[in-house]
């Protein structure tokens, strides 16, 4: 794996996972060796224990990988499980049986053209979660015998609350084991939901960058507590939380927004007078096309690959 924000999401999240299911800090018994946050060797066949439990972290830059050793030993003692490396990425791709791609879009030609690695990664599966770059333009890099899959997942993975969409795989004998091992490392940090890969702009937009546009409507929601006289780290956890709060009801099986915006709003109420304002300020259709704008965007991206 490449390890920026994503990858250190992704791989903090597996990490707390694996703490969580064996709480005594030993990793628990697998039959995956890991290498990165997702680079994983098989030992067997048994779909409970598919999460990794050994990881090979790979960087640009020397200076990363003390900083990046801080962060994952700051988990608890399965931090030690990590191995971090700059430039070997070869030679890591080498080691494993399941490899992570979490580079910049633009940076994705360099290491997939790197000498060695087309026949590193025959045979393995490759798991790219680059925006915008599509299946036909990595399996241009690779050699037939490599599977490539596109995860999209965000970055509340890092706390397991991630959304990671997967595009469908198409049947082969590897199929089922790649669906299973991709499933069981993405639902470990998060939700996991698999969906068509013409589908991927948008969940780029809406999941993928979806964190960043919640986080400017929680801001304004906390400045206008600040507003009107809160503290700011009181307004904050009341903004939160009640996003969360919704964000789960609405998570409930046959809810609907719509539904949990009427049943807070009284007839003649505050909650009335809000919306009001909110929809004088045409939020809907700015949030709306803020979401088409970055979908847009998203299948550009993959145009720095050519
Ligand atoms: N940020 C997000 O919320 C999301 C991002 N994505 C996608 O994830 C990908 C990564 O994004 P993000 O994590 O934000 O980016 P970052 O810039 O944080 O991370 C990129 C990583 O790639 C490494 N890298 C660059 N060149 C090489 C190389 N030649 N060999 C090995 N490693 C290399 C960098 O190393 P070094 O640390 O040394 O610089 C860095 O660790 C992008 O393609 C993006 O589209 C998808 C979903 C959400
Ligand atoms: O902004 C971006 O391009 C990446 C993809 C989704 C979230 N961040």
């Amino acid at each position: 794996m490449r390890c920026g924000t994503m990858g250190v999401a992704i791989l903090s999240g597996t990490l707390e996972s694996l703490q969580s299911t064996k709480p005594s800090g030993e990793p628990a018994p697998s039959k995956w060796e890991t290498h990165t946050p997702g680079t994983t060797t098989p030992r067997g066949d048994d779909a409970t224990s598919l999460l990794p439990s050994r990881f090979l972290a790979c960087v640009n830059r020397e200076e990363r990988i003390r900083a990046l050793q801080k962060t994952f030993l700051s988990l608890g003692p399965l931090g030690s499980l990590v191995e971090v490396s700059a430039g070997k990425n070869v030679e890591a791709v080498q080691q494993a049986d399941v490899i992570l791609l979490c580079c910049k879009p633009q940076h994705a030609r360099i290491i997939l053209n790197e000498s060695g690695m087309p026949e590193a990664l025959e045979g393995k599966l490759l798991i790219s979660i680059l925006a915008g770059v599509t299946i036909t333009q990595l399996k241009s890099f690779v050699n037939p015998t490599t599977r490539v899959v596109r995860a999209m997942p965000n970055t509340p993975c890092k706390i397991r609350e991630g959304m990671t969409v997967v595009s469908t795989i198409p049947s082969s004998l590897e199929a089922s084991r790649d669906q299973a091992i991709i499933f069981t490392i993405f639902s470990s940090i998060g939700r996991c939901t698999f969906l068509d890969e013409k589908h991927f702009d948008a969940c780029t937009a809406l999941s993928g960058s979806g964190p960043a546009f919640v986080c400017v409507f929680l801001e304004a929601m906390v400045d206008g507590g600040v507003m009107m006289g809160l503290p700011r780290a009181e307004a904050l956890e009341l903004a939160a939380q009640s996003l969360q709060g919704a964000a789960r009801m609405a998570l409930q099986p046959g809810a609907h927004p719509a539904q949990i915006k009427d049943a807070v709003t009284t007839p003649g109420g505050c909650t009335i007078a809000g919306l009001l304002t909110l929809e004088d300020g045409r939020v809907r259709s700015t949030i709306a096309r803020t979401i088409q704008a970055a979908t847009e965007r998203a299948s550009q991206l993959g145009q720095s690959m050519n």
